[in-house]
């Protein structure tokens, strides 16, 4: 519900990953970068890490082909108010809102995000899955493996590519343990050459998690350190295992479906070190806001971990610091705009 000056919205998190929820089911609000920016902000908005606009796919013009295998778009913005292609933590988000506000039952569905499709698995209570897709390690056919060099946290690294749908670039600090990696300091943004990253890059710094398993701490595009990153947890999970020589066996599972893969949130034990079984490589991971367990298939790769949903309101959209009144798509417009 909202009029003039007031806009509904519902704050998640998972693993401490925040997002403002926007329920727009009929794709109305043109959610420009500056409200999303004016909305993400921690002193004069709401605080997050993006926004979630909740919009159906038939009124989401990215996501119309999307309709028929899935009733629901994922609208993710960085904090930044660019668009991201994909955002692991914030699926978990949305599917437990869609759960909770009564859209959809309990159980498996399917989104549509800009990534493509991704099948979740929402129980009534608990941890919620999402089905990210394969992972993609990206090489430099005539140069042989394509080892980007990052700067991070006033350290060099040859960073592992990885893209989750987004891009990611994993970097190992095998000197440090879990203690030392908290001590970093990561308020300055990465560097890395344009070329090796034209879209720019999430970084994660990865150390080996007493246990097994990797801790991980993250700079993500568009935001900054964030607390989680589910594509990033997934991305420093399979790097992780490759590098161990530990990769998924066998094709499609049984459980699969079309290009969404197969049955998010089956089996798995929680809090599993890292460890290969059934054909599928299984990895704990611990990010600054708690805990994430990834499952790599020979197929897809499946992320679980808690989604909550906070508190509700309604922010006075005048009172934001730089927005007037909330920006809405002009009747005559094909769809929301998804300017960056
Ligand atoms: N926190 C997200 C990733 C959000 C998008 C990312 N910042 C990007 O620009 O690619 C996650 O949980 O995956």
């Amino acid at each position: 519900m909202r009029d003039d000056q007031q806009l509904r919205f519902v704050k998640g998190q998972g693993t401490g990953n925040d997002f403002v929820i926007l329920p727009d089911p009929d794709g109305d609000l043109d959610l420009t970068p500056e409200l999303v920016r004016a909305l993400c902000d921690r002193r004069t908005g709401i605080g997050a890490d993006g926004v979630l606009r909740v919009v159906l796919s038939a009124a989401a013009p990215e996501a119309v082909p999307f309709v028929g295998s899935a009733r629901w778009f994922m609208d993710h913005r960085n904090a930044d108010g660019s668009l991201a292609q994909m955002c692991g933590n914030g699926a978990r988000v949305f599917a437990r809102y869609l759960v909770e506000a009564g859209y959809v039952r309990p159980g498996g569905f399917v989104l549509a995000t800009r990534a493509g499709l991704r099948r979740v698995e929402v129980p009534p209570v608990g941890d919620v899955t999402v089905e990210m897709g394969p992972p993609s390690f990206a090489a430099r056919a005539a140069a042989g493996p394509f080892a980007p060099p990052v700067s991070v946290a006033g350290r060099e690294f040859d960073a592992v590519a990885v893209s989750m749908g987004n891009p990611h670039a994993v970097c190992f600090a095998d000197d440090l343990d879990v203690a030392a990696l908290r001590g970093l300091d990561l308020s300055r943004a990465p560097r890395f050459r344009a070329d090796d990253f034209p879209e720019g890059v999430n970084v994660e710094i990865v150390v080996d998690r007493p246990g097994g398993g990797v801790a991980m701490r993250v700079y993500e595009r568009g935001v900054g350190e964030t607390a989680s990153c589910g594509t990033g947890a997934c991305a420093a999970a399979v790097a992780w295992a490759d590098r161990h020589g530990h990769r998924p066996t066998g094709g499609t599972t049984a459980a699969s479906a079309g290009d969404v893969g197969g049955a998010a949130g089956a089996g798995g034990a929680a809090g599993a070190g890292g460890g290969v079984g059934g054909g599928e490589v299984e990895v704990a991971v611990d990010v600054p806001g708690g805990a994430l367990n990834v499952r790599w298939r020979a197929d897809t790769v499946l992320l679980r971990g808690p989604a909550e949903l906070v508190f509700d309101g309604a922010v006075r959209i005048g009172m934001l610091g730089g927005t007037g009144p909330i920006p809405t798509r002009p009747a005559s417009a094909g769809g929301p705009s998804l300017r960056s």
